[in-house]
């Protein structure tokens, strides 16, 4: 009979080592307190456990993409964060903090007071019903490209390439920074 190997490691050890991975999440708010919405939700992902926010870029004052004639501006910032959470895991917190911030329901597009997008979590490609990652619009929107490229000007998105060659071709003119505004948390 062999002895037991010293250095072998139990399934339940093996089973909670999930890999740390970096995800970028955009958040945007058109209706409220707008400064305070973004504010708020970057304190709830600060607070929540098993992820770690490690850059926040600029806000940037964007115009709505779709949505109706007349709609409210967007305010929007990129968070990057390290989390060991799983993108499903994400998405529900993602948003039970819009709904903590009064986030309703309605038309897509149509303005709201938070929106929390993942946009990419590590090299994860998903296309279920409730979840899409890569984020299925997000290597086409000048909002999430310009906040992501000022705070990470390598990134990738899996499938669609480097932000900055995706960036060269869609229009930045509705996207604005303010630097006249800043977050607290
Ligand atoms: N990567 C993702 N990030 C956030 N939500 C996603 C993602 N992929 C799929 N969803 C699903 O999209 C649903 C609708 O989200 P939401 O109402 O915020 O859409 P929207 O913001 O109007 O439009 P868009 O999806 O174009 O940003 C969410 O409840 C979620 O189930
Ligand atoms: N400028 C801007 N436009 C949008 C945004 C957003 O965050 N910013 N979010 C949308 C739905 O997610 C639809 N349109």
């Amino acid at each position: 009979m062999t002895s037991p190997n010293p250095f072998a490691i139990d399934a339940d050890t093996l089973s909670g080592m999930k890999p740390i991975r970096q995800v970028v999440l955009c958040l945007g708010s058109s209706l409220g307190d707008r400064q305070a919405n973004l504010s708020g939700a970057i304190k709830a992902l600060e607070d929540t456990p098993d992820l770690r926010v490690v850059d926040i870029s600029s806000v940037y004052e964007t115009s709505p993409v779709g949505g109706s004639e007349g709609d409210p501006d967007f305010l929007n910032v990129v968070v990057i964060a390290d989390t060991a959470m799983q993108s499903r895991t994400l998405l529900e917190r993602g948003i039970a903090i819009e709904d903590a911030f009064g986030r309703t329901r309605e038309e897509r597009n149509a303005p709201r007071t938070l929106d929390v997008d993942l946009i990419v979590v590590g090299n994860e490609e998903l296309d279920s019903e409730d979840l899409t990652i890569p984020h299925p619009r997000a290597h086409e929107r000048a909002f999430v490209l310009v906040p992501w490229l000022e705070i990470e000007p390598a990134g990738t998105i899996p499938g669609h390439g480097a932000i900055g060659d995706l960036l060269a071709d869609l229009d930045t003119s509705g996207v604005v920074r303010r630097d006249d505004l800043e977050l607290e948390h």
